[in-house]
């Protein structure tokens, strides 16, 4: 049986998102290189078969806006960072009944089968670490769970420490998550999605985009 998950993202204002990758793309720019990378991490979650519903928590217009045109649903940030951004859009604007799923809105390369991948494996509350190996980029919780997210620094060990299951599967586009240049060069290895990778041909970083998922 195909289990129906409600998937939650949450999104910092981007005037204040993505520090660390501040210099990739000139500056007047990067806001929206990180709402492109919300955009299409937003559009291959919204394309997985086993994603019923998208919560996109955040204060940000523009990201209100685009997360409405995608056709998710919209929470508001509840203050208290991170974490509380993710249990409020999970645990309370989803509620625990349901199956949910929180994942960072920097995957760009993410790619609908992958998500339904790592979601059918799924049993009990677990967890899939980033491309690093040290952070986290999914979070996952069956119904009746709460979400208990521990994202921020070296989360895939504190997601590990709470008792969640490590999620074993080759999902590059899942796992490439983008805190610096470096990792931007890596989605883009990887394929970015249509708006990242639009973006950076228009800036001339990339000559060519693949279809978006
Ligand atoms: N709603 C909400 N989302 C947040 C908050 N802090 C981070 N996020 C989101 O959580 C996800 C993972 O966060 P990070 O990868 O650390 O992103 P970031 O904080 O923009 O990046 P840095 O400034 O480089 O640390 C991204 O989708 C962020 O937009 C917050 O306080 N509220
Ligand atoms: C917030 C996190 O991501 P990053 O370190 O990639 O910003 C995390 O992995 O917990």
């Amino acid at each position: 049986m195909v289990r129906i998950w409600t998937a939650v993202i949450p999104v910092k204002r981007l005037g204040a998102a993505k520090t660390r990758l501040r210099g990739a793309v000139p500056a007047d720019r990067h806001p929206e290189l990180a709402l492109a990378m919300v955009r299409d991490t937003a559009a291959a979650v919204l394309a997985a078969g086993s994603v019923g519903e998208l919560l996109v928590v955040t204060d940000d217009p523009l990201a209100r806006a685009a997360a409405r045109e995608l056709g998710a649903r919209v929470a508001p940030d509840p203050g208290g960072g991170l974490n509380a951004a993710m249990r409020f859009g999970a645990d309370e604007a989803a509620g625990l009944a349901a199956y949910r799923v929180v994942l960072t809105g920097d995957l760009p390369a993410l790619r609908p089968e992958q998500l339904d991948e790592a979601l059918a494996r799924v049993s009990g509350r677990a967890f899939v670490p980033d491309a690093a190996g040290t952070g986290t980029v999914l979070l996952a919780a069956p119904p009746g769970r709460p979400l208990d997210p521990r994202f921020g620094g070296p989360s895939a060990a504190a997601h590990a420490d709470s008792g969640a299951a490590l999620l074993h599967g080759d999902w590059p586009g899942l796992r490439q998550d983008v805190d610096t240049a470096a990792d931007l060069a890596a989605v883009l290895a990887l394929g970015a999605g249509g708006h990242t990778c639009a973006l950076l041909h228009g800036l001339g970083m990339t000559t060519e985009c693949a279809p978006a998922a």
